[in-house]
């Protein structure tokens, strides 16, 4: 599939960049909760565009509300003031993009080609077209050969593969990801963050990616947003301009370059967690 497949063309009619498919534009977003009696302002006010096609990275120290401006992108919650869109439209939850979370959300009585073949069924592909489709999935997340597994039968990686594979096959233009790989270990951490790498390339997705980790935002991102410590607003835009495509993963992060960035976002996540 090409990018320009993926991204589709642009939606209503002003054809600007932030209606673009796959576009995320926050206009002075704030979102609170209600706690009990009280009133917590969880972010805001944040105003971000994300261009279609870029790997954009939240990174904060913990509670500063990177989850939930991931979830206000998803629809999932509604800002409290500001407004939210996702390509030139407010975001539908589970339709405007996929995601994936910290903890795989499986069906665990199915099997991966069961699990795969859920989330087809509900993209709209017809039955006919489903073994092609989950056997592209499949090997995009290299879990060739294990779609008769039970998801307790597959290691914790596998599984976040899955949910991997399950939240492409929507072909959303817009990809969303919360800390996925930080319950595993770190040779399976690498190994995914270089499939997503290598997948968003090839898609040609918009990206949204929280983490923690400057490591992991600086290998991913084409572009990395630190916030302030809660509620969170933008500490720090910084552009990452290291090559991405077909790119020798190791190289990469013995670079020079990648060292310095990942000491430069390290150290204000730090100094905005103040
Ligand atoms: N459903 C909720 N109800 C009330 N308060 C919430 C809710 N979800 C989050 N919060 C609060 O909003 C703030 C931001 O939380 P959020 O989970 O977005 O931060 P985060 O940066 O993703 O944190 P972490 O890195 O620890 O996952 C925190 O103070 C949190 O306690």
């Amino acid at each position: 599939m090409s990018s320009s497949e993926v991204l589709g063309t642009a939606v209503g009619d002003s054809g600007t960049d932030s209606s673009r498919a796959g576009s995320v534009r926050l206009d002075h977003v704030t979102h609170q909760y209600r706690r009990g009696g009280e009133t917590v302002t969880a972010v805001g006010p944040v105003d971000l565009t994300v261009p279609a096609g870029e790997f954009l990275v939240l990174v904060g120290a913990s509670g500063c509300g990177k989850s939930t401006l991931l979830r206000l992108i998803a629809g999932f919650e509604r800002p409290t003031h500001g407004s939210v869109r996702v390509s030139g439209a407010e975001p539908r939850p589970g339709e405007s993009a996929g995601v994936v979370f910290q903890t795989p959300r499986l069906f665990p009585w199915r099997t991966v080609r069961g699990n795969i073949d859920l989330a087809l069924r509900y993209a709209g592909v017809n039955r006919r077209q489903r073994p092609e489709r989950r056997a592209e999935l499949l090997a995009r997340v290299g879990l060739e050969g294990t779609g008769d597994r039970r998801t307790w039968e597959i290691s914790g990686g596998q599984r976040q593969r899955v949910a991997i594979a399950r939240a492409l096959a929507a072909e959303n233009p817009l990809f969303l990801l919360d800390e996925p790989f930080a319950a595993l270990d770190a040779l399976t951490r690498e190994r995914l963050q270089e499939d997503v790498r290598q997948v968003t390339a090839q898609t040609g997705r918009t990206t949204v990616f929280v983490t923690h980790s400057a490591d992991e935002a600086v290998f991913l991102g084409s572009r990395i947003v630190v916030l302030t410590k809660g509620p969170g607003t933008v500490a720090l835009d910084l552009p990452i301009p290291l090559p991405r495509g077909d790119v020798d993963a190791e190289e990469l992060r013995n670079a020079r370059e990648f060292t310095e960035l990942r000491a430069e976002v390290s150290h204000a996540v730090k100094a905005a967690a103040v």
